[in-house]
């Protein structure tokens, strides 16, 4: 009977199953043991022998989010041991003492074999990949794509202008207020709209391309992205893969071939840009074709530039350069759509949080407008949102306004909706030698350490008895302000260990600035400008994500957009 068949029988996948745990089991018997006080580790309750906890980490991701936040609330801050067949064995931390000793001895605690041979078909040797001297020049790379100048034209330029162009697109469908329990109104998908705004940032901020939501590519990367997921949870993927691996396959070769694409065409404007440098040396700033304005001229400037430097830094290896480039989309792109998306449901959640956000608005804009030194900023108008692509001005307004400094309030709803549903929830490295954690935990070499952002972001332990509800004000303190007549809001900031949204340490994630220059801007432009009415029971049960290596929100954010009146 060909092996196919054999796994395609439920007996028959088990039976394969408990042979290869069993031979597994017996093979690590002798290999060093966790221990702690010369003890061995406690377990999960429900752990079973040999197959371990390996039935669990079948389930569907967000059970299995679930199931370590159980193990969390059994277990409080102890380190646990956790064993997968075919993975080395590993051990969860929560406590932030043992996550602040991870992230402060990068030597020690690298991405490793296991990370690094489950994640390779989509990563190859990009950052998120990549340990020693390939990740240090990538992320000199990525230094340069997000340094302060670039981030300015982001914010000044780019963001106005595909933020106006989808509130436009919005607009056009929105209902008039009162008028959104119509039947025939428009219901839209507001992860698809975060989405197509990312893509559209990161298409041509890092590499001088279109890129959209709905391409080919796009759609590739999201099932690879799934595929690869499922292998850390699937520990017979390898054979699963041979047969039911064609579209994982498909996908990784257009992905593959768009990256080729993108190093190519970077390389060829190059060419044209010098050649057209040599001929009229005057017009630095006019890189890659004609600006109509200011703005256009800026973002024309910096586009590119992810890929610029990388191929500056990683020179002609083609491949190297593509995995680098694309590991980009993973880490800046998903995210941030991803964290918009979460907040804005959080938002439709929590009327309140809304409502305070407009308040906050009003203030700023009060603000701005008795200040003689200043001219008053503009307010949107709904003429010129409803119409056609003539973004001159509309939205510059508010990438001056809209700051993270600006919109504390604002930004403790982000943060708190980053708490609650982070962008990548679960986090894993290898040691690349025997060491002992801060609580007296001993790992052998090889080990895969284990930490749940989703668990230790609801540890009661950590976050207190309200640790699962929703509490922007968590993140707020009041600051004298120098006259001492007036408080501010200021957001407070929490130690990497006790909030790994952007991970810590020397691998601290590259891109906050961009996300919170992003979210400052984004949420407060859309909620003054619209309210959400959610296309689901807000009241019934939770959604969850759908399977990928980040938290994409299954099947999107349905709502109809109502014009404040
Ligand atoms: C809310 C949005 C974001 C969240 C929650 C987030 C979170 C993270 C996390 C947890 C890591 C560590 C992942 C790992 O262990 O491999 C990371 C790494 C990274 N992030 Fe972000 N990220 C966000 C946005 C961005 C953006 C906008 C960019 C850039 C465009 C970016 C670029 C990177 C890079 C390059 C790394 C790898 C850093 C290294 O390994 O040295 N991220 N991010």
């Amino acid at each position: 009977m060909a092996l196919s068949s054999i796994l395609l029988h439920p007996a028959g996948a088990a039976l394969v199953t408990l042979a290869l745990s069993l031979f597994l089991y017996l093979a690590s018997a002798r290999r060093p043991r966790i221990t702690r006080s010369g003890q061995a580790l406690r377990k999960p309750p429900g752990t079973v022998p040999i197959l371990g906890n390996g039935l669990i980490f079948l389930r569907p991701r967000h059970k299995l989010f679930d199931w370590f936040s159980r193990c969390e609330q059994h277990f409080g801050l102890e380190t646990f041991e956790i064993s997968v067949p075919t993975l080395p064995p590993g051990v969860v931390i929560n406590n932030p003492e043992n996550l602040d000793y991870v992230f402060k001895n990068e030597a020690l605690f690298q991405k490793g074999d296991l990370f690094r041979q489950l994640s390779w078909d989509l990563f190859g040797n990009g950052i998120i990949n990549a340990d020693g001297a390939l990740w240090k020049a990538q992320r000199k790379a990525g230094l340069h794509f997000l340094s302060a100048e670039n981030l300015k034209v982001l914010n000044d330029a780019a963001l106005p202008a595909y933020l106006g162009k989808s509130m436009r697109q919005i607009a056009r469908t929105a209902a008039p207020p009162g008028s959104e329990r119509d039947s025939n109104a428009t219901v839209l998908d507001l992860q698809h709209v975060f989405h197509e705004i990312t893509s559209q940032v990161m298409g041509k901020l890092a590499y001088d391309m279109e890129m959209h939501t709905g391409d080919e590519f796009t759609a590739a990367f999201e099932h690879a992205s799934g595929c690869t997921t499922e292998r850390f949870q699937n520990p017979l993927w390898f054979i699963t893969e041979v047969f039911f691996g064609s579209k994982f396959r498909q996908s990784l070769r257009t992905i593959r071939s768009v990256g080729g694409n993108i190093v190519e065409s970077a390389r060829e404007k190059r060419a044209q840009t010098a050649k057209r440098d040599t001929n009229t040396a005057d017009d630095e700033a006019d890189k890659s074709g004609s600006a109509a304005h200011s703005g256009d001229a800026e973002l024309d400037g910096i586009s590119g530039s992810l890929i610029y430097s990388l191929i500056d830094t990683l020179g002609e290896d083609k491949k190297l350069v593509a995995d680098a480039a694309l590991n980009y989309l993973s880490a800046g792109r998903d995210t941030v759509a991803q964290a918009l998306t979460w907040t804005m449901y959080l938002l439709m959640k929590h009327e309140s949080a809304t409502a305070q956000i407009l308040e906050e608005i009003t203030q700023l804009r009060a603000s701005v407008a008795t200040d003689n030194t200043r001219p008053p900023a503009p307010t949107f108008q709904h003429e010129r949102l409803t119409q056609p692509d003539d973004d001159e001005g509309t939205y510059h307004s508010t990438a001056e306004l809209f700051t993270p400094a600006k919109v504390p309030y604002t930004m403790a709803v982000f943060y708190e909706s980053l708490r609650l549903y982070p962008p990548v929830p679960f986090e894993i490295k290898q040691c690349t030698a025997a060491v002992t954690l801060p609580d007296g935990t001993h790992l052998p070499q090889g080990t895969v350490i284990f930490w749940s952002p989703w668990s230790m972001n609801r540890s009661r332990a950590i976050w207190g008895p309200d640790a699962e509800t929703f509490r922007p004000e968590r993140w707020l303190f009041q600051e004298e302000a120098d006259d001492s007549e007036n408080k501010r809001l200021v957001l407070k900031t929490r130690p990497a260990a006790e909030f790994p949204v952007f991970n810590g340490g020397q691998r601290l994630c590259l891109g906050k600035k961009m996300a919170e220059l992003m979210a400052a801007q984004i949420i407060p432009s859309l909620v003054e400008k619209f309210e959400f009415v959610p296309g689901f029971d807000v009241h019934g049960e939770e959604r969850i994500s759908g399977s990928s290596l980040t938290l994409p929100m299954k099947d999107g954010l349905p709502c109809v957009a109502v014009l404040r009146g």
